[in-house]
């Protein structure tokens, strides 16, 4: 199967340093939903893999972030496509978890979910942690250069990293490669 993991904040919608607290600072990057909803119609399978400390910290609670999930499918249903399973870890980094990344326990929760092997398997991210979870499980770390991504650039990122300017530019290349 033909099976994209997407990390949310800096890749699908806007990232923030006071983290994304509501349904109105959930604000998509443009060009994000109509690539999700292309590679979704051309056969892909796009998943989401976030880390949601926010919720430990109690900035915002697990309804709200229910809320900005149904609208992502909601706007990438009105383009004609679907969103695939989207997992969050809602620890703080003190609580030792499995899922929160670098750590790749969300990674292998999706691959086992669609019962398939992660070897390849292309995971986009704005931060180190994204491209180490991927790493540990032998996927493809992908950066892109928006969120946190230039800042992740600028100090240094894994050899085999491939770089895309965004998510747009990642659906171009998957659905006409
Ligand atoms: O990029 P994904 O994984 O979708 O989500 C990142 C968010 O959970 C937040 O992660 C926080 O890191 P800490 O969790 O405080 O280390 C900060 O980087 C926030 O700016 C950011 O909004
Ligand atoms: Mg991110
Ligand atoms: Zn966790």
């Amino acid at each position: 199967m033909k099976l994209l993991i997407l990390d949310r904040d800096g890749v699908i919608n806007q990232d923030s340093d006071a983290y994304i607290k509501s349904l109105d600072e959930w604000i998509p990057i443009p060009g994000s939903i109509e690539a999700i909803a292309q590679l979704s119609k051309a056969g892909w399978t796009v998943a989401v893999a976030t880390n949601q400390s926010g919720i430990a910290r109690g900035y915002y609670d697990l309804a709200t972030l229910d809320a900005m999930h149904a609208q992502l499918r909601r706007l990438v249903a009105e383009q004609g496509g679907e969103v695939g399973l989207i997992v969050y870890c809602p620890h703080g980094p003190d609580e030792g978890c499995a899922c929160r990344k670098p750590k790749p326990g969300m990674l292998t929760a999706i691959a086992t979910h669609y019962n398939v092997n992660l070897a390849g398997v292309w995971f986009v991210g704005d931060s180190k942690g994204d491209l180490e979870a991927a790493l540990a499980v032998d996927a493809q770390p992908i950066l892109v250069k928006t969120g946190k991504g230039e800042k992740t650039l600028s100090k240094g990122i894994p050899e085999k990293t491939l770089i895309f300017d965004d998510l747009a530019a990642i659906a171009r290349e998957l659905i006409h490669k």
